[in-house]
């Protein structure tokens, strides 16, 4: 097991006023120890194919097969698609440098193109500068009905019609959304598969916010080259101890819940994870849509806030250690002691720094994020702190799968269904009344 987790910064026995009490933790242990007993009988009858996925090769073959179709010969890769058919893709992307500051220009081919939020000018504009001959178009949609992941993919298809392309659009463009249902309507396959277009199988049963460790997030991971094993590799190694029939009170996700569960009884109703690594941007996104999508409901839920470190400490901090204490704080580190650039002696003498001398970056990024914990705690702030030492494929599925299980926990601890979204439905309907009506 690569993560490691904390929680001792979170309770009032060790930070006084403003941690989580005793009381509130048995209360919140008593609710995920049932929350466990139902996930682990999930688990044995099959209800959630998530849970399996770790222990699942079969699949891989068809994802390895159609990444290196996409790969072949393309400068670029564009993933059309939003929230959870996006989101987890991202994230696993981040680890081949995608969205990390000053080195994504620097990707190598095929540079990919998350396109999750839909915008005239800036998909426009990306069309213009495309070179379509050489560009590969992935559409990932599990309803098939998302009107952002229609509305680009028609705007391809035209593209590629009006520039000569339409013989090669079953090279160019790829699919990935649930089967049909029988006789039922796919508006993304009805779009695509009359030109050709092949598509991979949406697992019906894992909801998009939890589909990172199917081919959705597997896909775009494996044309970037990534070792798609390892990280389903990982996601097992955050699930053994539910499998195995471990106590409640004993494994990262269980305890991360029952903290989560404090806190709401406790009246923190905002949680605010802060992750101290470029490469977690995408991660602290994804998981921000995880919890709000997933807890939001019935007049429940708690307030997801992403923060990267040590960037927000300039932002933030402020209100997280003098505003309302009404959050979570659960700060996320790496490894990075010994790592990056070293401080020279003389220039950081004449800099009036004369402690950064043979300090490398890694040190000072270690030092902020456990500082940050500390002073969090001081002020009276609950923290839970948690730390990877290296980041990679197998330690990010571990991550991941933690989270899903922590979300997933909290959820049944709530009494809500953590799998549903029926609110968001309402906006949608409206939005294409209002399109229609022009
Ligand atoms: O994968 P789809 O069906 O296109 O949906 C995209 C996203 O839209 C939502 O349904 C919310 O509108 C999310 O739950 C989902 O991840």
């Amino acid at each position: 097991m690569a993560l490691q987790q904390s929680i001792d910064l979170a309770l009032s026995s060790k930070i006084g006023d403003g941690g989580l009490p005793g009381t509130a933790i048995s209360a919140a242990e008593t609710l995920v120890a049932k929350a466990v007993e139902r996930l682990r009988n999930d688990y044995k009858a099959h209800r959630l194919p998530l849970l399996s996925l770790p222990e699942v090769t079969e699949d891989l073959a068809a994802i390895e097969e159609m990444a290196a179709k996409i790969r072949k010969d393309a400068t670029d890769v564009v993933i059309l698609g939003t929230g959870g058919s996006s989101l987890g893709a991202q994230t696993l992307a981040q680890l081949r440098d995608y969205k990390v500051p000053g080195l994504e220009h620097f990707q190598e081919n095929p540079r990919i193109h998350f396109m999750d939020n839909l915008d005239p000018q800036t998909f426009g504009r990306l069309l213009q500068v495309l070179p379509l001959a050489t560009t590969r178009f992935v559409a990932v949609s599990k309803s098939g009905g998302t009107g952002e992941t229609l509305m680009q993919s028609i705007a391809v298809l035209a593209l590629l019609e009006k520039s000569g392309l339409k013989a090669k659009i079953s090279e160019l463009v790829f699919g990935l959304s649930e089967p049909r249902k029988q006789g039922g309507k796919n508006a993304l396959r009805d779009l695509l598969e009359p030109e050709g277009v092949g598509f991979l199988e949406h697992d019906p049963n894992v909801g998009g916010r939890y589909s990172v460790l199917t081919n959705v997030g597997l896909l775009p991971a494996a044309i970037l080259g990534l070792d798609i094993k390892a990280i389903r590799k990982g996601a097992g190694d955050a699930i053994a101890a539910l499998v195995s029939g471990a106590p409640a009170n004993s494994f990262p996700a269980a305890i991360g819940a029952s903290l989560n569960l404090a806190a709401i009884m406790e009246g923190k109703n905002i949680a605010v994870i802060k992750a101290y690594a470029d490469k977690f941007e995408r991660m602290t996104r994804w998981w921000v849509q995880l919890w709000a999508e997933s807890l939001g409901k019935d007049g429940k839920g708690t307030t997801p806030v992403a923060a990267i470190g040590p960037v927000d400490q300039h932002s933030q901090l402020q209100l997280y250690l003098a505003g309302p204490s009404d959050k979570l704080f659960t700060v996320i580190t790496t490894g990075v002691s010994g790592k990056g650039p070293v401080m020279d002696t003389a220039l950081s003498n004449r800099a009036s720094e004369p402690e950064f001398a043979n300090k490398h970056i890694g040190d000072m990024v270690a030092a902020q994020g456990r500082a940050t914990a500390d002073t969090l705690a001081r002020n009276g702030r609950p923290t839970r702190r948690m730390h990877i030492e290296s980041l990679d494929e197998r330690s990010l599925g571990e991550l991941l799968m933690h989270f899903m299980l922590e979300t997933i926990l909290t959820g049944y601890g709530l009494g809500v269904d953590p799998f549903d979204q029926p609110a968001v439905e309402e906006g949608k309907i409206l939005a294409k009344k209002y399109l229609a009506e022009g």
